[in-house]
């Protein structure tokens, strides 16, 4: 098969518009946020996140991440207002990391990098049949954004953390039912917003991002397990840990950050 994407120093971030041109586009993610820069919108709602009913299914290794899949048939895993017009279904959460110390998010504030980012995917399935058709569409996808800073240990962390053991090889997928991801999410829902991409190929511009300012508090010992993880599979003879899975900050290009928050 052809040359796959990945995080290497042949295929990563700087060859990936060799494949996928949007790489290039006009709303790509993730981007520097520069607080001083963004504009307090104070008609802008909070977002509810009714994670209530929640139905993990699976814990994957797909290669590229560690992602926790969802039942997305009905309306039970959802958040609403904020930006958004519609309700958007949970479809699956996973994790972008570094090697080591805090480097290994995506977005950056004021160029700060956090030791991780949880990016909870969700997909607009008021006006979208499919999560795929939902994926190529210009409002059809909003990711929740949630950095992740070194320092005690998370206790919502763990079930995850300690599950990661079971999916260490590329390709492999093991039960995870009944985790809610509401357990990751820091006190405060303050968040910026802005219409951007996906941050991995096929980096269609199809995604309303919403990050939060309020990083969660994760330990070195729970980010090392993360690491343990390996981007190849059982049968391949290179190991290759699982880390630096990050693509770094992309241009701005004239678009505005909103701050529900003053
Ligand atoms: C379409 C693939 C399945 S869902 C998914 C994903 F698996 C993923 F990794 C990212 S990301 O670009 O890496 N982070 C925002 C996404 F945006 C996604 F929608
Ligand atoms: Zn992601």
């Amino acid at each position: 098969t052809g040359r796959h994407w990945g995080y290497g120093e042949e295929n990563g971030p700087d060859a990936w518009h060799k494949n996928y041109p949007i790489a290039h586009g006009n709303r790509q993610s993730p981007i520097d946020i520069v607080p001083e820069d963004t504009v307090y919108d104070a008609s802008l709602p909070p977002i509810f996140v009714s994670y209530d009913h929640c139905n993990s299914i699976n814990i994957c290794n797909n290669g590229h991440s560690v992602t926790v899949e969802f039942d997305d048939t009905d309306d039970k895993t959802v958040i609403r207002a904020g930006p958004l017009d519609n309700a958007y279904r949970l479809k699956q959460f996973h994790f972008h990391w570094g090697g080591k110390g805090s480097q290994g998010s995506e977005h950056t504030v004021r160029g700060k990098t956090y030791a991780s980012e949880l990016h909870l995917v969700h997909w607009n399935a008021d006006k979208y049949k499919t999560f795929g058709e939902a994926a190529a569409a210009p409002d059809g996808l909003a990711v929740l954004g949630v950095f992740l800073e070194i320092g005690d240990e998370h206790r919502g962390l763990h079930k995850i953390t300690d599950a990661l053991y079971m999916v260490k090889f590329k390709g492999r997928v093991a039960d995870f039912k009944g985790f809610n991801p509401k357990c990751l999410l820091p006190n405060s829902l303050h968040f910026w917003t802005y219409p951007g991409s996906l941050t991995t190929p096929p980096l269609h511009e199809s995604v309303t991002w919403i990050v939060l300012k309020e990083p969660i508090i994760v330990s070195e010992k729970q980010m090392g397990k993360f690491r343990m993880l390996l981007f190849s599979g059982e049968e391949e003879e290179s190991r290759k840990c699982m880390e630096n899975n990050f693509r770094p900050p992309q241009p701005l290009k004239g678009r505005k950050v909103l701050a529900s928050f003053d």
